[in-house]
C-alpha cells in the first residue's frame, strides 16, 4: 500500500454509533488496507527536563566563551524587529569546548531514550543567547522548511542564576510556562516542531545556550 493509493479512511469499529469520528477509533492504531500497521506514538509532545547538567562554574565559563565570539543581534524569519530581541553568538566545536558538546550529547541521549527520534547529531554550532531587559522571542517553531528542516530536537540550557533576572520564562504549546525550568545548569529537550516562546525579560539579564539535534527530515 503506498500513499499514492490514497484515500485511506479508518473504518469505525462495529457497534460504535456515537456519531463522533475519532482520529483513531481504538486508540491502538490502524491496520491500513494492505495490512500496514500504523501505531500511535504517545511521546511526540514530550518535554524532558534534566537538572544539574552543568554546575555554576561551568555555566559561567560557557557564558564567557559565548561572549568572546563574534556577536550578532538575534534574527528570525519575522520582519518585526521586536519579534526576537537578544544578542547571539555561534560556538563551533573545538578542543577547548568539547566538554560542552559531550555533556549536551549525553543529555540528548538520555532524553531521546523516551522520544526515540531518528537522530544524526549536532547539525549546527551551539547557539549562545543573551537577553537583556525587554528581550525575548515570540511564538515560533525551530523546525522550518529549508535549512532548518533537519532539526529534530531543540535543547535549551539555562546558564544564568535565576536571581539575576525576572521574566524570560520559556513557554511551550500546549504545555504552558516551564515553571520547573529555571535552575542554573538545567537542560530542556523537546521536539523541534513544538511551538514555543521566550517571555520578555522584565529586569536583569538571562543567558541561555540552544542546541539543535538534526536527523532525517520528515517527508
Ligand atoms: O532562550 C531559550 O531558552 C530558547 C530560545 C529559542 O527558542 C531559540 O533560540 O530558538
Ligand atoms: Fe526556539
Amino acid at each position: 500500500m503506498s500513499a499514492r493509493e490514497l484515500p485511506f479512511l479508518w473504518a469505525p469499529p462495529p457497534g460504535s454509533s456515537s456519531g463522533i469520528a475519532f482520529i483513531d477509533p481504538t486508540g491502538e492504531g490502524f491496520t491500513a488496507p494492505g495490512g500496514e500497521r500504523l501505531r500511535p506514538n504517545p511521546h511526540l509532545q514530550d518535554v524532558q527536563l534534566l537538572e544539574g547538567v552543568f554546575d555554576a562554574a561551568e555555566c559561567e565559563r560557557i557564558i564567557e566563551l559565548g561572549r568572546s565570539r563574534p556577536r550578532w543581534d538575534g534574527r528570525c524569519t519575522s520582519e518585526d524587529p521586536s519579534y526576537r530581541v537578544c544578542v547571539t553568538s555561534w560556538m563551533e566545536q573545538e578542543a577547548g569546548n568539547r566538554w560542552i558538546f559531550d555533556r549536551v550529547a549525553r543529555a540528548v541521549h538520555e532524553a531521546n531514550g523516551i522520544l526515540a527520534f531518528d537522530l544524526s547529531g549536532f547539525g549546527e554550532p551551539l547557539h549562545c543567547v543573551e537577553y537583556g531587559a525587554g528581550g525575548g522571542f515570540e511564538w515560533h517553531s525551530d523546525l522550518t522548511a529549508g535549512r532548518a528542516s533537519n532539526r529534530k530536537l531543540s535543547v535549551s540550557i539555562q546558564l544564568s542564576d535565576p536571581a539575576d533576572y525576572r521574566g524570560g520564562e520559556l513557554e511551550l504549546c500546549p504545555h504552558g510556562v516551564m515553571k520547573g525550568f529555571r535552575a542554573r545548569g538545567s537542560v530542556l529537550v523537546f521536539p523541534a516542531y513544538i511551538p514555543h516562546r521566550v517571555l520578555r525579560i522584565e529586569s536583569g539579564v538571562r543567558h541561555a545556550m540552544v542546541a539543535w539535534i538534526h536527523g532525517p527530515a520528515f517527508r
